[in-house]
């Protein structure tokens, strides 16, 4: 199986010359649900923005076996459009045809359990409902490597719940697994993962259990992750 994200030696700074990431290295091994954790400004939504190619390197490689989506904290920030369906047309691959562009559309929000959204306005949404929509629009978009900027970050802990089985369902699927790269400041999370990363100082330490990791970081930090 190819390896789904190889990230080698990567560095980059900011222009006033803030280095955010130095020499970082992170390999995924296969699909699945794998979780990013660190301090504030430690670098990981950089990482995120390097890895969906908003942001270019200083030095580094990067290889991703697909293509990349990226999911945000706050759904209103990426969903730009008045209908669900209208949304999720904006990303489909430009040389779909009408059928296959509604088909997608459809079967993207089934996936998400948003089956029959299609003329739904956006601003009528729960908090939980739009995170899905922008998780079927990377669906939509046919993307193989979901990259969640702390997607629960806003929600109750129903719609956190919700969110999380989704992704655990889609990247765990007989046919055509996932791979998603999710950060998170709630340890809690972490019990829910394939293998869970603390990130310090612009790098990444090897993949642990989640579990382990959130208990081991629970008492050193008041429960959160946050320096
Ligand atoms: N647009 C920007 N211009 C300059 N510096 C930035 C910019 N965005 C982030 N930084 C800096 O880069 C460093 C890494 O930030 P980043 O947002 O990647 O951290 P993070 O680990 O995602 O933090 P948090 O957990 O608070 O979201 C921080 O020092 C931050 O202040």
């Amino acid at each position: 199986m190819t390896t789904p994200l190889t990230v080698e030696r990567l560095s980059f700074a900011w222009p006033n010359g803030r280095p955010a990431l130095r020499h970082c290295n992170l390999q995924i091994p296969r699909p699945g649900l794998w979780m990013l954790v660190g301090t504030n400004g430690s670098g990981k939504s950089t990482l995120l923005r390097l890895i969906a190619g908003l942001l270019e390197p200083r030095s580094g490689r990067i290889s991703a076996a697909g293509k990349a989506a990226l999911v945000f904290q706050n759904p209103d920030h990426q969903l730009l459009l008045p209908s669900c369906a209208s949304d999720l047309q904006l990303g489909l691959p430009a040389d779909l045809g009408d059928d296959k562009r509604r088909s997608r559309v459809a079967e993207s929000l089934a996936q998400v359990g948003l089956g029959g959204f299609e003329e739904r306005p956006i601003h009528t949404l729960s908090g939980g409902q739009k995170q899905r929509l922008a998780i079927a629009g990377a669906l939509a978009s046919d993307a193989d490597l979901v990259l969640l900027d702390e997607p629960t970050a806003l929600l109750d802990p129903d719609s956190q719940n919700g969110v999380l089985q989704l992704l655990w369902q889609l990247t765990h699927r007989p046919a055509a697994p996932l791979t998603a790269l999710w950060i998170t400041h709630r340890l809690e999370e972490l019990q829910h993962c394939d293998g869970a990363a603390l990130m310090e100082h612009g790098s990444v330490g090897s993949w642990q259990n989640g579990q382990q990791l959130a208990q081991r970081l629970a008492p050193l930090q008041g429960g959160r992750a946050e320096g």
